[in-house]
């Protein structure tokens, strides 16, 4: 579980978080949504020790960060999987050098242990065939699982994924947020989405936190948000004519039933 408390950041003079409150739980996806500028990758950077907030708590598991020792933060590092916007794979590395990097830094296994978990987490990603591949021979689906497949060899508590959808068709975006989703389950992960994909909000969006101009505008279920009557969340699902015609179809439906 991740706490958040008060989060605060400015650059400039500029604040960009202002007094962010929020919890994940261990097991569910959350998505922190928003439009552009809005402070999501702020957001996230904060949570992985990349930028220092000025005021607020980020606690993991009961320990709050900024009272973690050196050696505690790098434990935690170890903890942390992370699938970034575009997967950035190493090119000249095959996927098999990819996904065993983490235990390369982390770990002091043999060649045979760390082989056993590369090919474990590729199974589990349905890339069995893929060991001795390069970057550039995969489509863009099979890129984004062996970068899933990076982020979880080291068994993570907790997983970031900034935009994991981008560039990817929506039927292979919906194939990469049910397998994030699956083993979050599976883990009992807890799984932080950067996203402005409505169709990841609605597929998985157990938890959502809308972000507007650095504040938390509005916290919900998938379940809630065509119900919602807050102005900025509307206004953000609005902006997709498809989404606008599911809601009214949905609040009909809704008021006929009721
Ligand atoms: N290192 C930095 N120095 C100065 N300003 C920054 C820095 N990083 C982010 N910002 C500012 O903080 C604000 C929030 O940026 P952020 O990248 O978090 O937005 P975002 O919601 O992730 O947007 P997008 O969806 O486009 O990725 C923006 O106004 C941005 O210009």
């Amino acid at each position: 579980m991740i706490e958040v408390r008060n989060l605060n950041k400015e650059f400039d003079g500029v604040q960009v978080l202002k007094g962010i409150d929020a919890t994940f739980e261990n097991g569910k996806t959350s998505l922190v949504i928003g439009t552009s500028g809005s402070g999501k990758t702020v957001f996230l950077k904060c949570l992985l020790g990349l930028i220092q907030p000025e005021k607020g708590d980020i606690i993991y598991d009961g320990q709050i960060y900024n009272e973690m020792s050196g050696d505690e933060k790098r434990d935690l590092k170890k903890d942390i999987g992370m699938v970034f916007q575009g997967s950035a794979l190493f090119d000249s590395s095959t996927v098999e050098e990819n996904v065993m990097f983490p235990l390369k830094m982390f770990t002091n296994q043999s060649y045979e242990e760390k082989i056993e978990r590369v090919n474990f987490v590729l199974d589990r990603v349905n890339l069995e065939n893929a060991n001795k591949k390069f970057p550039a021979e995969l489509s863009g689906g099979m890129q984004k699982r062996v970068a899933i497949a990076r982020a979880i060899v080291m068994n993570p508590k907790y997983l970031f994924c900034d935009e994991p959808n981008s560039g990817l068709d929506p039927k292979t975006s919906t194939v990469i947020d049910n397998l994030i989703q699956e083993i979050t389950k599976e883990y009992n992960i807890t799984t932080i989405i950067n996203s402005h994909d409505m169709n990841s909000v609605m597929e998985i969006g157990e938890k959502i936190i809308l972000l507007k101009h650095g504040v938390k505008e509005w916290e919900g279920t998938n379940d809630e948000v065509f119900k919602t009557d807050n102005e900025s969340l509307v206004d953000f699902v609005y902006s997709s004519n498809l989404f606008k015609k599911v809601r009214e179809a949905q609040l009909k439906q809704d008021n006929s039933g009721s």
